[in-house]
């Protein structure tokens, strides 16, 4: 099947009940038993949902896993999956990730005894250099956030699988729809469903997809144990948002090029980061290993120009963390969702204080480029 009807057609589409087309919201917390003994497929809905399960067994499906795993935020998923080590520990962590997840690396974590070097996994030497006999993980985002920086998925896989290590991609920014990190060599896939899954700015949610059943069944019994699952109705959400991914993503797409065009001609911007730039180091990778380059675009304005003022200015484009939404949303990194970061280690990874994150929506994009020219001209 391909990928549009995958999302549509893939995992349990069907309540095997009653037959209903679109699964039902089984909000019911316990399940009853007719005896004591009787061996049965729903028991308590923190350990298996059919509402839940559905979306789940379409998250495995669409990233081509084993199975899948759904929780109450991304960052809940991300903490599931690092539970699965112990402490002494060390994981090897791409420079650029989301603040939330250096966060909850580093002040919490790091507490129960995991530890992380931090590398630019855009360098293979370094990753190799970073490795010892105590690294059981290597972590990354690509395309990172917010920098859209791009690492080779198949070359991390080698040097992970050649050291036993688990490699754990981030796939929120690309999305299944442009990306497949199980495919080429990684052994956990985690998203923030609250993005471009989702889709609808409307609901926070998290997955986490295991290649091997191995890996399913520890990150089964961490979900149970730990128990921040994604409940019934947010479930229903996250796969009704799911169903359209392909659809919003080509015009999320199609508009974010036309930005990109319209911010590389501006006066008013000094660079523009993107993964489709051809410009960019990485470009042949990500032409490699991605369908297409996504719709998050990050950029510095020229020097006499100001983040705040510039962003203030904006009337359509909202002000607002988050990204991934069929609605554009703009922000400052520095101030909002890498504000955890310490200063100094966000400039040493290249996040400057002026930096703008924009993740272009699906409005008509004669709109968007209408507001960003209007906000820019106000600068003068
Ligand atoms: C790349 C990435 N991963 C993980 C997260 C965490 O997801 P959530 O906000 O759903 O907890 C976010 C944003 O918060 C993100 O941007
Ligand atoms: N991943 C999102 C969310 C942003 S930050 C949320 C909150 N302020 C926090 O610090 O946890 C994004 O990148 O926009």
């Amino acid at each position: 099947m391909k990928f549009d009807s995958k999302l549509i057609h893939g995992g349990i589409n069907e309540d095997e009940e009653t037959g209903a087309v679109s699964m039902p919201i089984y909000r019911a917390s316990t399940y009853h038993k007719p005896f004591l003994n009787s061996k049965l497929k729903w028991e308590y809905s923190r350990s298996g949902n059919p509402t839940r399960a559905a979306l789940e067994s379409l998250m495995a499906d669409l990233e081509n896993g084993n199975a899948a795993f759904a929780f109450s935020s991304g960052s809940a998923a991300i903490h599931a999956v690092f539970s699965l080590l112990s402490a002494g520990d060390e994981v090897i962590i791409g420079k650029d990730v989301y603040g939330g997840t250096f966060r909850l690396a580093n002040q919490v974590m790091k507490r129960f005894g995991l530890n992380f070097t931090v590398v630019d996994t855009r360098n293979l030497d370094e990753v190799s250099a970073a490795i010892n006999s105590n690294v059981k993980a290597i972590y990354l985002e690509t395309p990172t956030n917010p920098l859209l920086e791009i690492s080779d998925l198949a070359a991390i896989a080698e040097i992970a699988q050649k050291h036993d290590a688990l490699m754990i991609v981030d796939n929120t920014f690309a999305s299944p729809y442009n990306q497949k990190p199980l495919d080429l060599g990684a052994d956990i896939v985690v998203h923030s469903g609250t993005k471009y899954l989702g889709g609808h700015s409307d609901l926070v949610a998290g997955i986490a997809v295991a290649k091997s059943e191995k890996i399913a069944e520890q990150l089964a019994f961490l979900q149970n144990s730990i128990g921040a699952v994604l409940s019934p109705d947010d479930s229903w959400l996250l796969m009704r948002g799911i169903k359209t991914l392909g659809a919003r993503m080509r015009v999320h797409e199609d508009n974010a090029q036309a930005v990109v065009k319209y911010l590389l001609d501006s006066k008013y911007v000094k660079k523009v980061m993107y993964p489709g730039l051809e410009t960019n180091p990485s470009f042949s990778i990500a032409k490699r290993q991605m369908k297409g380059f996504g719709a998050m675009i990050s950029f510095e304005l020229a020097g006499q120009y100001r983040a705040e003022e510039f962003v203030n200015r904006l009337h359509m484009i909202s002000l607002a963390e988050s990204l991934g939404g069929i609605e554009s949303l703009i922000e400052v990194p520095a101030v909002m969702t890498h504000g955890s970061i310490p200063r100094e280690i966000r400039l040493k990874n290249g996040i400057s204080d002026g930096l703008i994150r924009l993740s272009v929506g699906i409005e008509d994009k004669e709109d968007i480029l209408a507001d960003l020219d209007q906000a820019f001209k106000t600068l003068d």
